[in-house]
């Protein structure tokens, strides 16, 4: 046994990229992973910074008889530990040089590096210290890799380093790309999901851990507080329809509503042939809030609030779905059931039905995120009307305030077609067309100007030279 093969590059440096907060563990598990190899893995102390961008990287034996090793040069500023593979195997030896590389790319833009930065010096100090001869008792091999180490030694040692003179295999060159870019790949692939995992959970969601939301525990006390179910069926047309059932309490929101709401708001988030929702309650009422058995179950202000943090959490990513939403009301929305229906696009009133936003008589005020939208929605004059004197808003006034899109014919059973018939208008064409719309309208609402402009060119080239677009050029559709 004798002799370095491959040597891992991995930063010593503290984290100090956002992103590395949130990623701890692939990068972890990783490491962890070829520490479980056995590979020698040798740290250097942490360095100030080192003065010049130029690598010089010196060859020597270092440290243990057993690994041969490579240290010294500059890789920017960074201070870079070796990890060292030991002869092994060509097969082993191959997929270390492998993980090994995905490691060192993976940790490269999560130590704020950006990747092209990164990889141009990776492969310029590679290829750098690659021209160096292994030490004395390493075997040559094809399949020799990278030598690069970068410390604070880098300099001192040089002197005592054994340069030799040896060129390197020319096929070094091509497994090195070749590996090079099958990490990259690799890496680009879990970056990319991991990257919509994290856009997902910090940017559809309000409250995480961070803002000292305990999901798990809120869940595990709303799972005490049962009754009734949020149905959700998913039609054929792209329309789906969300059912809030507990008719026995004028669909009043138990524990364990507030937790499938959620579920199933994580079911819509991920049909891709969605166009849009209908939000109804089932035997001809909205809905009246929160349960008022569970309001008194979670009395305390510490387990009230992160109730709220989970509903607006919830509603905030109803409202931030790529579908069209439509409040179907009929008889009562009052309480949290008022704030539902503010989280859905649209807000159609079925003759009879009230809006009544009750807060106040309960000696509270809106938790579910409602106050804050219904100013989007009426501004805030008419919404403190509404909160301060508690106002039944009937169909009428709802329509003159701004507040119901439309009144419909029926306060049945018929009103549910009657809702599917009125987003026909709103929902024509495919899902693709029809979610961009909705994007755009969402970035235009929620982000600044410029942000939202560059959204919107963004969505703008997912539907350029399209399918609808080829199509409708190809039927040379006119606007009469
Ligand atoms: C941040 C969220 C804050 C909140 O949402 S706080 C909750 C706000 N909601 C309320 O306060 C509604 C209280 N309920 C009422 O005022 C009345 O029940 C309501 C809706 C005007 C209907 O009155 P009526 O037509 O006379 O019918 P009723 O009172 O006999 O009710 C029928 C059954 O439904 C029940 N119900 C209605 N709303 C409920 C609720 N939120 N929680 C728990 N149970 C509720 C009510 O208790 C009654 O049940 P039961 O027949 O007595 O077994």
């Amino acid at each position: 046994m004798g002799g370095l093969r491959y040597f891992l590059i991995h930063p010593h440096v503290p984290p100090i990229h956002p992103l590395s907060r949130y990623f701890p563990s692939p990068l972890s598990c990783l490491g962890r992973f070829l520490d479980s190899l056995r590979l020698s893995r040798v740290s250097f102390p942490p360095m100030a910074a080192f003065q010049s961008d130029v690598p010089s990287v010196s060859v020597h034996p270092h440290g243990s008889r057993r690994y041969g090793a490579v240290s010294g040069g500059s890789l920017g500023n960074w201070h870079l530990p070796l990890w060292l593979v030991p002869n092994r195997s060509s097969s082993t030896s191959f997929v270390c040089s492998v993980l090994c590389l995905l490691y060192a790319f993976s940790c490269g833009p999560a130590y704020g590096l950006s990747r092209s930065r990164f990889h141009a010096r990776l492969f310029w100090a590679c290829s750098w210290a690659a021209s160096f001869p292994p030490p004395p008792q390493v075997p040559k091999s094809p399949l020799m890799l990278i030598p690069v180490g970068v410390n604070q030694f880098g300099r001192k040692e040089q002197s005592k380093g054994t340069a030799l003179n040896h060129s390197v295999p020319p096929l070094l060159d091509a497994l090195l790309f070749i590996s090079s870019k099958m990490a990259a790949l690799i890496w680009r692939c879990s970056f990319t999901r991991a990257k919509a995992r994290w856009l997902h959970q910090r940017c559809l969601s309000l409250y995480n851990s961070s803002h000292g939301f305990d999901e798990t525990k809120i869940k595990e006390k709303l799972a005490q507080l049962s009754g009734g179910s949020i149905d959700l069926r998913k039609g054929e047309n792209g329309i789906a329809e969300l059912c809030i059932n507990n008719p026995s309490r004028m669909n009043a929101f138990t524990g364990t509503m507030m937790i499938q709401l959620e579920e199933r708001i994580s079911e819509l988030e991920s049909w891709q042939d969605g166009k849009g929702l209908i939000v109804y309650g089932a035997g001809n009422n909205f809905c009246t809030g929160s349960d008022l058995n569970a309001v008194k179950a979670i009395s305390s202000p510490k387990e009230g609030i992160m109730m709220c943090m989970l509903m607006q959490n919830t509603l905030t990513r109803m409202q931030r779905l790529p579908l069209i939403s439509v409040a179907l009301i009929q008889g009562k929305a009052m309480g949290g059931g008022s704030e539902l229906c503010t989280a859905c696009d649209f807000r159609l009133m079925t003759p009879g039905s009230e809006i009544r936003f009750v807060h106040k008589q309960m000696g509270l005020v809106p938790g579910w995120g409602g106050a804050a939208r219904l100013i989007h929605l009426i501004g805030s004059r008419h919404t403190l009307k509404l909160l301060s004197g508690t106002l039944r808003v009937d169909p009428d006034y709802a329509l003159r305030i701004g507040l119901a899109d439309d009144i419909l014919n029926y306060g049945d059973d018929r009103s549910l077609e009657e809702t599917q018939k009125w987003m026909q208008t709103y929902t024509k064409g495919s899902p693709l067309i029809n979610r961009a719309v909705k994007k755009v309208i969402l970035s235009g609402r929620e982000k600044n100007l410029e942000d939202a402009l560059r959204t919107e060119k963004e969505i703008f080239g997912t539907v350029w030279g399209g399918p609808d677009n080829v199509q409708a050029l190809s039927k040379g559709t006119k606007h009469k």
